[in-house]
């Protein structure tokens, strides 16, 4: 669009250019009477995006203007779509007197709806945290500042590597994304909705640190642990502008900033967390996930927060521990259920304390929050014997707020109205001057009554008829027929095709006494609720700390109630090195499959690090693995978990390479994907991490993908020493079990029953003795000549021998340097020009594998 200000506008759209020029990046929604308007380009957007008609309004500047517009009482739907869908809209208002102004009346952008800043109830989604999230960057990685506005919220954090980063985003999905305006920014920041860029000098860690102690008035950031974190600081700094600029207001609600630091949690990558569908499928449903099982908290903000608990699996094993306990004390004494019960009419408390600090509180949240602190000491009663120090902590937290509660009892209505812009908010006995108000303003019918009967009288006009409309005020309405018998006094306000409507001395000052008398009762109400929030946000910091605390019991109220209604049991968590499932299930298989599931054990430890699991396709080795990833990380969040025992040591990550088709997005073919993350899991396996293999090599030839898995296989094994589930079709790695190696065999059954395939789904010690692929393809329906022709094929292969494996022994897996892949010949050193074998990277070794093939 040209910001053409040439005199030839007309001043209507000179208005709209000015405020269109200070926001030329997002879509500006011009206050015009009862509708919001959009001009020219927006107008075209917005006809697209939300499907409304595109018309044009007279021209201005010799052509015509395109417009599209909203009406002003449904625009909170409109943004609403417009938000979802990653884009910000100005509110440009009306903020002159249309009756008072001379000429154009004055109109003011107020405020930005942005998606990541919103707070308004109707733009939120009910389950899910809202982020506005900034990203800075710096020599030593990148810094990440995150808010949620809706529950004043503001954490940030420091990572180093375009992997660390993938993985944060992956795990916080900001709906809003702040990045400096420069090149270079990774794939994983720069390709999703709701990226807004910003000039770099706003992402400054000096300035940012003045600006931060300026916002939260204090002298230095030591306590918010992120003084030394300049990255952090600019990040945080770069939010914290930009909400002030969108918003226009102050931010009372954002009282501190905290370091989440990445050390405390079990690192997950974004693949992981895709491929373990922990709330969303890989084909995008929310429902059949890990999630979809696991919550049954009864208020949204108890959701959220268990949604965070699941993304961030902490690798602190006394708040975990505290946690377990709390559920099991809360089953042990069958708490729980009465808990649940009382928290159902709860709501949203902590969205409605952010609206309260930012002024935006609507009276139906105020009386939520009412019988929100109506509750508190029924929550106690039903706590008060509970054994358990976390629920006593939070107990505590909850905090008395008597004086809150007993305020907004007398205070509120039983059922406030929608808005406090009628009235109707304040019950009638709590303020004299509203109560004498009200009672003049209703103490007018009687008076009109009365009125009616005398001037009935009076002028001998049966028909007379008191009325009153919104311009006109009160009147006294004679028909036609009558209307030559008005008294002289009688002054005409307005005639009608039947009737004449007239004002008197009398009804006049009536009017002018109850209207004013309604006015002020309605002023007085406005005045009381701005009293009202003012009271409640001085509170407002013990409230937030109540409401984190009744959502921390809805969720461990909710693991309680899973634990009980899906028969999972407490795992225990001890420090030395092993993970011990016993008859483990798979959360989600379970709960949607019709027949029952077959549990089975796991049994890893410093000796037993690696399960080669082998056994015909739809055996249940991807569900093997998933489920026993799955209660690990249930365990580290302190639920309960679907086996009858785990027994689980120190764990620091969970990484997985899973099939998952090709990731088209990033413009990387499926081995790729599956090399690279290959490559991410290699580099940062340890001792105490949990890989999941599944099926690695199957994106390239055979021999590629025999020698790459088995290599990957050594080095997981030899090397990282990670604990790995490591599914395969490749026979040849079941050689890799030999004593001492650390790896054993598994395998999964299943049998033939005439024509059909049974599947057993029992995990047993030792290599599978056939693969059963042909029968799974004809299960699946290949044609019958097809399957003819393989079988015959597979028998001419079969003849042949599979390809040769390099032999292993014990000490090759104590040593990876030793290992075959890092031994190479002679020959092959001179290939490699030089490369010490001990040196070599896993990407190098792999490569050097290829050279080694390619040499042999
Ligand atoms: N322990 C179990 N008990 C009952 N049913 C199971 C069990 N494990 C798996 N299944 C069922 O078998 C189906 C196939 O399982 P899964 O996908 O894990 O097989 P797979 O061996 O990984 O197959 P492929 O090699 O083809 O990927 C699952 O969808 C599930 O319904």
């Amino acid at each position: 669009m040209t910001l053409d200000k040439t005199p030839e506008h007309t001043p209507l759209m000179r208005q709209f250019f000015a405020a269109k020029a200070e926001h030329a990046d997002v879509l500006l929604f011009f206050r015009m009477g009862d509708f919001y308007e959009l001009f020219y380009d927006d107008a075209r957007k917005a006809a697209r995006l939300l499907d409304i008609t595109l018309t044009q309004r007279g021209s201005s500047g010799g052509q015509p203007i395109p417009m599209a517009g909203v009406p002003h009482h449904a625009a909170e739907g409109y943004l609403a779509r417009l938000v979802a869908l990653g884009e910000s809209v100005a509110i440009c208002e009306q903020v002159g007197d249309p009756a008072t102004s001379k000429g154009l009346v004055e109109r003011k952008v107020v405020r930005i709806v942005t998606p990541g800043t919103v707070t308004d109830e109707a733009l939120l989604s009910e389950r899910r945290d809202t982020l506005l999230l900034a990203l800075s960057r710096g020599r030593d990685g990148y810094g990440l500042a995150w808010a949620d506005l809706s529950a004043g919220r503001f954490l940030a954090n420091e990572v180093s590597g375009d992997d660390a980063l993938e993985a944060e985003l992956a795990r916080l999905d900001p709906a809003e994304l702040l990045l400096p305006d420069e090149e270079g920014w990774p794939a994983c920041a720069t390709a999703r909705s709701g990226v807004r860029r910003r000039a770099p000098w706003l992402f400054d860690a000096d300035s940012g640190r003045r600006q931060l102690l300026r916002f939260f008035e204090m002298h230095d950031l030591a306590a918010f642990g992120i003084d030394d974190r300049p990255q952090a600081i600019a990040a945080a700094a770069a939010l914290l502008g930009y909400v002030e600029e969108t918003q226009k207001q102050r931010l009372p609600h954002l009282t501190s900033i905290a370091l989440e630091s990445s050390d405390g949690a079990i690192a997950m990558n974004a693949a992981t967390r895709r491929h373990l569908e922990l709330d969303t499928r890989i084909d995008g449903e929310q429902k059949h996930t890990l999630l979809g099982v696991l919550d049954s908290t009864v208020t949204p903000m108890g959701g959220r927060l268990l949604r965070r608990w699941l993304h961030r699996p902490l690798r602190d094993r006394d708040t975990v521990g505290q946690r377990q306990q709390a559920v099991a004390a809360l089953i042990d004494t069958g708490a729980e259920g009465d808990l649940r019960e009382l928290f159902r009419g709860l709501g949203d408390v902590e969205r409605i304390l952010s609206r309260i600090a930012l002024r935006s509180a609507r009276p139906r949240d105020l009386s939520t929050l009412r019988d929100a602190l109506g509750m508190l000491p029924g929550v106690r009663t039903q706590l008060a014997h509970v054994d358990s120090p976390r629920l006593q902590a939070l107990i505590d937290a909850l905090g008395e707020h008597a004086d809150q509660a007993a305020l907004l009892a007398d205070a509120l209505v039983a059922q406030p109205p929608v808005l406090a812009r009628d009235g109707g908010v304040f019950a009638d006995g709590f303020d004299a001057e509203l109560a004498e108000l009200r009672r003049l303003s209703t103490s007018a019918d009687q008076f009109l009554v009365d009125l009616e009967a005398r001037e009935r009288e009076a002028s001998g006009i049966p028909t007379l008829k008191v009325g009153y409309n919104r311009v006109h005020g009160y009147y006294l309405e004679v028909g036609k027929a009558h209307a030559a018998k008005a008294p002289t006094h009688y002054t005409r306000r307005q005639t009608l095709a039947n009737a004449e409507r007239y004002i008197t001395e009398e009804l006049k000052g009536f009017e002018d006494k109850v209207l004013s008398a309604r006015e002020r009762a309605l002023a007085r109400e406005r005045l009381l609720y701005e009293q009202l929030l003012d009271e409640l946000n001085l509170h407002l910091e013990s409230l937030k700390r109540c409401a984190g605390a009744l959502a921390e019991l809805d969720v461990l109220a909710g693991l309680a109630e899973r634990a009980q209604a899906l028969d999972w049991s407490r795992p225990e968590l001890v420090d030395e090195a092993c993970l011990e499932i016993q008859r483990g299930r798979h959360p989600v298989v379970e709960a949607v499959r019709d027949e029952p599931f077959e549990p089975n054990d796991l049994v890893l430890g410093e000796d037993r690090r690696m399960l080669v699991i082998t056994g015909p396709n739809m055996g249940g080795k991807s569900t093997y693995m998933r489920q026993n990833a799955l209660i690990v990380l249930l365990a580290h969040i302190g639920s309960f978990v679907p086996a009858s025992a785990a027994r689980i040591g120190p764990i620091d990550r969970i990484l997985t390479r899973i099939g998952a088709g090709d990731d088209l997005a990033r413009g990387q073919s499926t081995f790729m994907v599956e090399m690279s993350e290959t490559s991410h899991i290699l580099h940062h396996a340890t001792a105490q991490s949990l890989v999941l293999m599944d099926e690695i090599g199957r994106g390239t030839s055979t021999y590629d993908g025999l020698a790459l898995a088995e290599a990957c296989a050594r080095h997981l094994a030899g090397h990282n020493r990670c604990y790995t589930l490591f599914a395969t079709h490749y026979f040849e790695l079941t050689a890799l079990a030999a004593p001492g190696s650390g790896i054993a065999n598994v395998h999964l059954d299943a049998v033939e029953h005439g024509d059909a395939l049974v599947f057993m789904h029992a995990v047993k010690d030792g290599p599978a003795n056939r693969s059963f692929g042909l029968q799974v393809a004809a299960l699946a329906g290949l044609p019958k000549l097809v399957l003819r022709q393989a079988r015959a094929r597979l028998a001419e292969l079969e003849q042949q021998g599979p390809p040769a494996s390099p032999p292993l022994s014990p000490e090759a897996l104590d040593a990876p340097q030793q290992f075959g892949l890092f031994a190479p010949s002679s020959a092959a050193l001179e290939a490699l020009a030089g490369i010490d074998p001990d040196d070599l990277t896993p990407k190098q070794a792999l490569e050097a594998l290829y050279r080694l093939k390619a040499l042999s």
